[in-house]
């Protein structure tokens, strides 16, 4: 149960599947989409997929926070919370596919194998800064090359890590995960709630 009376949650994202999975655990929530190119950050050299999440909804969180700041300078921070999704194979970061080619070599790759989704969620209120990283181990059907051409055909892999939504189509592709299933969505809410408890929002 959210216990803030007079704030909502400002979600720093522009994913309508976070916004979903902070409704389905009754969360008041505000989505807050500032103006960006929708494209994947740039990874640094060396830097473990780990860190990258972490940094990359670290990065979302202070883009909106100066964003939301200009729009109410005189008003207090309210809580705001962002998150990364990025799904990898060992250290090689397979991001959101660029074109339909992008997206069938990004699928070839997955097919009959299993591959990581990290999220790392941020949350920021009174001043204070509190992280999670919540992990899932996803394995994924073999897949011929016609079923990879209908399922980009479908649209559904575009502005989604690793080319597939587990919520959608792919999820008649998914034999097996371990972990998180609302981690490969978008917000682990295990996670998210214990971030919100230890910052005194919910209960
Ligand atoms: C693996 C997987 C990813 N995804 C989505 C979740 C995320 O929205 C997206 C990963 O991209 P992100 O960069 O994490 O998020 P985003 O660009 O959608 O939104 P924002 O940066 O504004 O918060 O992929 C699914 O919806 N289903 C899946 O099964």
């Amino acid at each position: 149960m959210w216990t803030n009376q007079s704030d909502r949650l400002i979600l720093a994202s522009a994913s309508p599947r976070r916004l979903q999975l902070l409704e389905q655990i009754h969360v008041p929530v505000e989505q807050l989409v500032v103006p960006a190119d929708g494209e994947d950050e740039p990874r640094l050299s060396g830097e473990r997929v780990t860190d990258y999440v972490t940094r990359t909804a670290r990065d979302k969180l202070i883009r909106t926070q100066h964003y939301w700041r200009e729009q109410h300078p005189s008003q207090p921070l309210p809580p705001m919370l962002a998150a990364d999704t990025t799904v990898a194979m060992g250290q090689t970061i397979l991001g959101k596919p660029l074109d339909e080619m992008d997206a069938k070599r990004i699928l070839t790759e997955l097919a009959g194998k299993t591959h990581d989704v990290y999220t790392a969620v941020v949350l920021s209120h009174d001043g204070q800064l509190h992280e999670a990283l919540a992990h899932a181990r996803v394995e994924m059907d073999t897949l011929t090359e016609p079923e990879i051409d209908h399922y980009v055909a479908s649209g559904e892999p575009f502005g989604k890590a690793g080319a597939y939504g587990i919520q959608g189509i792919a999820a008649a592709y998914v034999k097996n995960i371990e972990g998180s299933y609302s981690a490969v969505v978008g917000l682990p809410l295990f996670e998210t709630a214990q971030l919100l408890k230890r910052a005194g929002l919910y209960v």
